[in-house]
Parts: structure tokens; sequence; C-alpha cells
């Protein structure tokens, strides 16, 4: 007989947590198989399972477009998103300690989201997102009130060896005084990235310092590209 499926994968939570304290992101390796990534992306035509739908362009954010799901949130998506932020609250206290803020994470995520809908911070904010030719997501921080978990992932979930060219996915980190470094995260379908929302500490030779992270998207040459995020505050 089959063990029942998983719900969520064992990562590498020593290597995740080194790499983003040391570069503010880390891969995850495979978190979802190719048939969740397509049955995820096939909710994408559903209006049933959003909350909103954001045109990029209206708004100066790119080009593409992308929908807030509704609760209940897909099972896997919830199942993942309480089982990482667990992992994560510990790497967010610690990184709100170094950088001299007061705010410390619960250890569960139905804990932490009470504490956002106390303050109207009430609507989910994983999201669909969805990219043709020529759309691209300009660098931003997803910010979505003064309740802010500062660790995020987002799962591509469209093949780049098949299914779209371009669409990488880039992060910035502007540091004090100095001009800011960029990274470009390669991703397989069904794998993942974590992380900083905004700020987030880094170890010098005299100590700690600030720096800020933005995350975009460079322009899809060809195809579509689909992905989903994983924010743990949700939105006023
Ligand atoms: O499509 C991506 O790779 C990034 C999406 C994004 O901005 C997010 O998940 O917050
Ligand atoms: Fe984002």
């Amino acid at each position: 007989m089959n063990a029942p499926k998983k719900m969520v994968p064992e990562l590498d939570w020593g290597t995740v947590t080194r790499d983003l304290d040391e570069f503010g992101v880390a891969s995850t390796g495979q978190i979802l198989d190719e048939k969740d990534c397509r049955a995820l992306r096939g909710l994408y035509s559903d209006d049933r399972h959003f909350r909103s739908r954001i045109v990029m362009q209206r708004h100066g954010f790119g080009a593409g477009e992308y929908k807030y799901f509704a609760n209940p949130l897909p099972p896997k998506i919830d199942a993942l998103r309480h089982a990482f932020y667990e992992k994560l609250a510990p790497v967010g206290n610690d990184w709100n300690r170094r950088m001299g803020l007061d705010r410390r994470y619960p250890e569960t995520l139905d804990a932490f989201l009470v504490q956002c809908h106390a303050d109207n911070q009430s609507r989910p904010t994983p999201l669909l997102l969805k990219y043709g030719p020529g759309d691209y997501n300009c660098l931003h921080q997803d910010v979505y009130g003064k309740h802010l978990f500062p660790i995020q992932l987002v799962i591509l979930l469209s093949d780049p060896a098949t299914e779209f060219e371009g669409g990488e996915l880039v992060l910035t980190e502007q540091r004090p005084r100095m001009q800011s470094r960029a990274e470009v995260v390669p991703l397989r379908m069904g794998h993942g990235a974590f992380f900083a929302v905004n700020d987030r500490p880094k170890a010098g030779s005299r100590g700690d310092y600030r720096v800020k992270m933005r995350h975009g998207v460079s322009r899809v040459r060809s195809g579509e590209r689909f992905t989903t995020g994983i924010i743990f505050h949700d939105a006023a």
C-alpha cells in the first residue's frame, strides 16, 4: 500500500536559514510536483477561488496580472503557509533582534494571523501570478500594513525548459551608502525561493547592518509563466 502523500515536503532548514542570513534568499528545492503545479495553474480562470484580480499595467507594477486567493485557501497552499511559518518564525525573530526591532513572532501562523486580524489586516495574501510574452514585474516589496512577516515564498508553476523563456526572479539588495547588488534566482517547475520582504540584517565586520531587499521578475521573452506567492501576513 502506498503511504499517503505528504502535503508538506521536508526541506533542509539548516541550508535555508544559512542562505537567508547570508543572501536574503534561499532556494527551497522541489515543493510541488508537476500535477500540483498544473492544478494550481488551473484555478486561475475560476474566480470563485479569488478575492481580487490585479492588472499590473494599470498600477504601474509592470505587465501581467495576478489574483489574490480568497478564503478558504487551496489546501496545499494553506498547509505550506502554516508549516513553513513555524520554521521561519525563529529566523524572523532573530532578524528583528539583530535589527533592534521589538516585534517577535508567535510560534504558529494562526496566532500571528490573530494579531494581523485584530488590526484589520484580515484579507488573505497568497496569490497566483500569470505572465505572458513581454510581461514583467517591477522591483517591489509586499508590505500590506504595519503587521509584517519578514520572509515570503514564491513557487514556479511553469516549466522554464519547455514553457517560457526569460522571466527570471530578480532580487536586489540595497546597502546603506553603497551601490545595490542584484541576484537572479534560477527556478525549476515546482521549486521555490524564500526571500526577505524588505529589511534584513546583514553581518558586517563591525556588526550587523540593515539592508533593504526588493524583488521582481525580468521580462518574459516567450511563452507563459505562472507562479504562486505565499506571503505570511494578511492585508488591510
Ligand atoms: O512571479 C514571481 O516570481 C514573483 C512574484 C511576486 O512578486 C510575489 O510572489 O510576491
Ligand atoms: Fe511580490
